[in-house]
């Protein structure tokens, strides 16, 4: 026997499927989001949080605007019960916000729930029982009907207890394991719990449907919870709740066809932590219906705050691939990524478009506090004139003529090749000063003036080889006349292709920069000049091109 083929199918197909989700291209609206960081999140850290932090993140998780928040399963520790009683009695959870405990459907355990409970301006309830078969025939050792009345009695004792513990409560049922479940054994304990509780509209219950261990391809998922949505009883009173592992990697299309499936609620965690390969991240999945117009009642706008806050809190990692929050995840290293990227933003710009259409990002990494210059145009071997022309117009306001960038880029390029490293941007802009930004290597500018008599007299004075010399030259205009100048007395052949200027609004007090391209040998070579005086700036471009040839 092959190792593949011990593996069968472990889920069920619902009985009847119409699969109506299939045919939505969209979710309308953000669902209610229920963080359990402290809790799924929280089981799954080597070292669980200690009370201090717990505090410090739930404080967190509201300020991000999450109104429902499972605190932690009150009856496993006693930081945990003392969590609850922490929040409840130093009044830290706001009105608007509701706590969340789970509890296992055992006596003890829903008893010493409800004596952490005392209080509680809103709480919600959460019992859970596992249903599939691998867990009813392995673990529970119980019939059908036995596990349905593991989870009755569960159902009744929370009202019991409800009833005789100060407090606002409402109830949370899960079907652990729902996934392996047959689905008509899952409404069915479903519809038993609820036939218990009563759901009203002023009291509506939680019915969870977990994807405890993902089994199947997310489409069957949907399905599932579309034949629970459509068959359980009281169901205007029922929010369906979802809650996806990402053992396949799948949660967040889980989560998000199971929306389009009925799901009102999900449960999930920041960046996915959680058990095994964690919950679902509802990070992503928010960004998701953000980049997709839809708002995701979460303040998401600082994801480099957040990544930093849940690194400190939990010790594990954002990964760099981590969609929308890791390091990488909008940087185009390649240069016709770069080029679409540059064109698209200027595009944005020019045409003062409101709807986001840039190439290669699938949103305004600024909605996230994300950087274009740092995180999304990263330079190295692959990159190109482009990115390259970007980041200097960006960073620094030089807005090279086209040419030029191309010239650069190469230039740049070959020096990532040759070093193998990614060149920064203070590293690219070291390099462009260095080489092309009033070189004096060969040829100083000292002093110049001019005589207007029809044409331009120019009189300079350059220093070469430390030897200051004088230069005289006519030309039909100022720069001609000092390229005359040069190219008579220098006897170099070359001739000036191109010029441009402008001013440089970046981190400076009005200077200029001038670009000349000069020809030599069938070459441009390009030069900058820099100089609160446009005419300095231009002598200095030119020289600055001679030098480099
Ligand atoms: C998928 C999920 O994430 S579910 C949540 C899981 N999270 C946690 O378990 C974290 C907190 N848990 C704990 O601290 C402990 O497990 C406690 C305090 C709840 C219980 O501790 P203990 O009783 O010592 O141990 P344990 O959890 O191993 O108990 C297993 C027993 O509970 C039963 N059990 C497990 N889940 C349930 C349930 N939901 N309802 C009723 N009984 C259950 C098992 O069948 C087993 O029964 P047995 O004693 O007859 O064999
Ligand atoms: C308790 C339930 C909801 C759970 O955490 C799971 O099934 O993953």
């Amino acid at each position: 026997m092959k190792n593949y083929e011990k593996y069968k199918k472990g889920y069920f197909m619902p009985p009847v499927t119409s699969m109506n989700w299939a045919s939505k291209d969209s979710i309308d609206e953000s669902p209610i989001w229920c963080s359990v960081d402290l809790r799924d999140g929280n089981q799954s850290l080597i070292i669980p949080m200690d009370l201090e932090k717990k505090i410090e993140f739930f404080t967190f998780l509201v300020s991000l605007g999450f109104k429902e928040i499972e605190v932690g399963f009150p009856a496993a520790s006693e930081t945990e019960f003392n969590l609850l009683r922490r929040l409840i009695e130093e009044d830290l959870i706001p009105d608007d916000v509701t706590i969340q405990v789970l509890t296992q459907s055992r006596e003890h355990i829903i008893k010493r729930t409800f004596e952490a409970l005392k209080g509680a301006k809103n709480a919600v309830v959460h019992l859970y029982n596992s249903t599939s078969v691998a867990q009813r025939e392995q673990v529970f050792k119980k019939s059908k009907s036995e596990i349905i009345a593991l989870g009755v009695t569960g159902a009744k004792l929370l009202n019991e207890y409800a009833n005789n513990t100060e407090g606002n409560f409402r109830f949370e049922y899960s079907p652990e394991s729902f996934t392996g479940t047959e689905m008509e054994f899952a409404l069915e304990i479903c519809n038993e719990v609820l036939e218990v509780w009563k759901p009203t509209s002023e009291k509506k219950v939680i019915i969870n449907l977990p994807s405890t261990v993902q089994v199947s391809m997310p489409h069957v998922y949907a399905s599932q919870i579309e034949y629970i949505s459509s068959n359980l009883k009281f169901r205007d009173n029922v929010i369906i709740s979802i809650h996806p592992h990402n053992d396949r990697g799948t949660a967040v299309a889980e989560a998000e066809l199971g929306l389009l499936a009925g799901a009102q609620r999900v449960e999930g965690t920041l960046f996915g932590n959680g058990e095994r390969t964690g919950n679902v991240d509802i990070i992503t999945l928010a960004l998701n219906m953000f980049s997709q117009g839809i708002n995701p009642n979460l303040n998401l706008e600082n994801i480099p705050h957040i990544v930093s806050f849940y690194e400190k809190m939990t010790c594990m990692e954002v990964s760099q691939r981590h969609p929308y929050s890791g390091e990488l995840v909008f940087a185009a290293f390649s240069g016709s990524h770069q080029d679409a990227i540059a064109k698209g933003m200027e595009y944005h710009d020019n045409n003062n478009l409101n709807d986001w259409r840039v190439p290669y990002l699938p949103l305004d990494p600024k909605d996230i506090g994300r950087e274009y210059a740092s995180d999304v145009i990263r330079i190295n071997s692959q990159s190109g004139k482009g990115g390259i022309g970007f980041l200097l117009k960006e960073n620094y306001g030089y807005d090279l003529p086209p040419k030029m960038r191309e010239d650069l880029g190469y230039t740049i390029k070959n020096i990532s090749d040759k070093l193998n490293k990614e060149l920064k941007s203070d590293e690219i802009y070291e390099l462009f000063k260095k080489d092309y930004i009033n070189n004096e290597t060969t040829i100083k500018l000292i002093d110049y003036h001019f005589v207007r008599n029809g044409n331009f007299h120019v009189t300079m004075e350059c220093e070469i080889d430390g030897i200051v010399k004088t230069y005289t030259g006519i030309g039909n205009g100022r720069l001609d006349a000092v390229a005359n100048a040069l190219k008579s007395n220098l006897n170099v052949d070359y001739s000036i292709q191109t010029y441009s200027e402008h001013s440089l609004e970046i981190g400076s007090d009005s200077l200029a920069a001038a670009y000349v391209g000069i020809t030599v040998d069938n070459k441009i070579v390009w030069g900058v000049g820099v100089n609160h005086d446009i005419i300095n700036a231009s002598i200095k471009a030119l020289i600055s091109a001679i030098n480099r040839k």
